[in-house]
């Protein structure tokens, strides 16, 4: 089901010290910021060539990353993005096998425009796991 690692995420308190570290100290190509309010980020995303790190700040009131970055203030890896060919198939394919879908369950559009679901991180190995359908 699951296939290619499409980006690992870091959470940043700071997203432009985050992005000159990336780009000036460990020399990468990193895109211009995004706002995603509908997601309660900004992100940017580093380009490797084999993946993508997405760099994220919270945005707005209700981030989903603010108690994780009260948590963890320097910041901190956040969740992993799995591609998939079809996440409708996929997410019933994990409810029926007890997996949690965070939100309503429907998916969202991600900062590549492409659908994206989440799965509580108690679920796989206490970590936050993206689907995107590519
Ligand atoms: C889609 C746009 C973009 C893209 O790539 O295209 C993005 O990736 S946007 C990314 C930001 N959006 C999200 O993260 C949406 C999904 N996240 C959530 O719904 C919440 O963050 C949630 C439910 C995972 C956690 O919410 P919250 O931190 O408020 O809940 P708790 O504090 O109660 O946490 C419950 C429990 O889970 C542990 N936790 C929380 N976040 C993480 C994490 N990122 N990785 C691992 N574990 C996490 C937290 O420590 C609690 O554990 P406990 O043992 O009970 O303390
Ligand atoms: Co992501």
């Amino acid at each position: 089901m699951i296939g290619r690692l499409n980006h690992v995420a870091i959470a940043v308190p700071d997203l432009q010290a985050a992005t000159a570290q990336y780009r000036d100290t460990l020399g990468a190509s990193v895109s211009q910021p995004q706002a995603l309010p509908e997601h309660g980020v900004t992100v940017v995303f580093v380009e490797l060539g084999n993946t993508k790190v997405e760099l994220l700040e919270a945005l707005g009131e209700n981030s989903p990353i603010a108690s994780f970055l009260e948590k963890n203030p320097a910041g901190g890896m956040h969740h992993i993005c799995y591609e998939v060919d079809d996440i409708l198939a996929a997410r019933e394919r994990l409810k029926a096998g007890g997996a949690r879908v965070l939100g309503d369950g429907e998916p969202k559009t991600g900062a590549h425009g492409k659908p994206v679901l989440f799965l509580h991180p108690k679920d796989f190995c206490g970590t936050l796991v993206e689907l995107e359908q590519v």
